[in-house]
């Protein structure tokens, strides 16, 4: 199937410094749910940015292909990304209260994309506004439609944000963090909606998050980043269940709220920031117990692994999970999946 979304080969960075993203190609086919994982500082955020071509103006960009339902994103003028952002890719965000404008209602801000980019009267946009809010989920719509940001509570405004998002029928919602902000109950509610539209709608989603157990009820595929390299990639069954790379293993352990030995939660020796001294070999290196399990740290200090398929669909970039598979591995492509 053609995919809805096409990266290849995307780079990202800052005056100069060391690549916030790194290489990184990723597909998503038409109504499918990528979730991009990793802890914070991993370069989600910065790819899906890439995405809507909305990086903030001190990155430099480059990519062999940047493409969405047939654009290429790349080279694409300003009015015609601007159609795309608003009527074809939707964007939800962490803080849904930031998000929203202070000043304005909340049927101004559902009605505004409809206005803009659907060309409806106001009194027609105002209605549609107030249907939408019902269709997410919200109760007593046209009183609502009336409140301002400071009048809601942070999961009615993520609702509102969704309204915004799903206005235009988007074929692709990129959600960055969409539930972080909320308390667990109602970050549920937020999920099962996602879900809902997704069903609904049929459209696809990248999905962000930091958290294995939040993606777990929404992804189809999961894509797990560290220092801007994807390093693991699979269905999410594969990912949560039998994850291969020891920083998704690492991480699978925190999001089960695993305990040490001596009864403290267990959380990733080290941090992030130590893989920007890394010049060669494995990024996750300096953090890995596998590595040093194994006694190869040298190999991994020495070259930095390929994403290699993992024969099941999956694909790992791992020393220790390419020599299980011995010296009949195949190349690099990533393809249907990440590199
Ligand atoms: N304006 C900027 N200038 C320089 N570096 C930046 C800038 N914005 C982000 N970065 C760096 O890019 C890297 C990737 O950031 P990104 O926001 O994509 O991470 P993330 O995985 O989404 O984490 P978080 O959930 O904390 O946002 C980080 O190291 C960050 O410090």
């Amino acid at each position: 199937m053609t995919a809805l979304l096409e990266i290849e080969d995307l780079t990202v960075a800052f005056n100069g410094a060391r690549p916030v993203i790194d290489n990184l190609s990723l597909e998503v086919a038409p109504g499918e749910v990528v979730a991009l994982v990793g802890e914070s500082g991993s370069g989600k955020s910065m790819t899906a940015m890439s995405v809507t071509r909305l990086l903030p103006p001190a990155a430099r960009m480059s990519a062999s292909t940047l493409r969405f339902d047939g654009t290429d994103l790349l080279t694409a003028p300003d009015a015609r990304l601007n159609k795309i952002r608003g009527d074809h890719i939707g964007m939800l965000f962490q803080q849904p209260k930031r998000m929203l404008d202070p000043t304005a209602t909340v049927a101004q801000q559902v009605g505004e994309p409809l206005r803009r980019h659907l060309g409806m009267s106001r009194k027609a946009a105002h209605e549609h506004a107030v249907e939408l809010l019902a269709d997410v989920g919200i109760a007593e719509p046209e009183r609502r439609a009336g409140s301002y940001a400071h009048q809601l509570s942070g999961g009615i405004a993520q609702r509102v944000m969704i309204a915004i998002a799903l206005a235009g029928r988007p074929e692709l919602l990129i959600a960055d963090e969409p539930t972080t902000a909320l308390d667990v109950t109602v970050e549920v509610q937020i999920l099962q909606l996602l879900a809902a539209k997704r069903a609904q709608y049929g459209m696809a989603m990248v999905f962000i998050s930091h958290d294995l157990r939040v993606v777990a009820s929404i992804a189809d595929r999961i894509a797990v980043m560290y220092a801007g390299r994807i390093v693991e990639t699979g269905t999410a069954d594969q990912i949560l269940n039998a994850p291969q790379h020891p920083y998704t293993k690492a991480l699978t352990t925190c999001s089960t709220l695993c305990c040490n030995d001596d009864g403290s939660l267990y959380v990733i020796p080290g941090d992030v920031r130590s893989a920007q001294e890394i010049t060669a070999g494995c990024r996750f290196q300096p953090r890995c117990e596998v590595a040093r399990e194994h006694g190869i740290q040298a190999k991994c200090r020495g070259e930095e692994p390929a994403l290699e398929p993992c024969g099941d669909g999956s694909a790992s970039r791992c020393w220790v999970t390419i020599d299980r598979k011995g010296p009949e591995r195949s190349d690099d492509s990533g393809k249907g999946a990440a590199a």
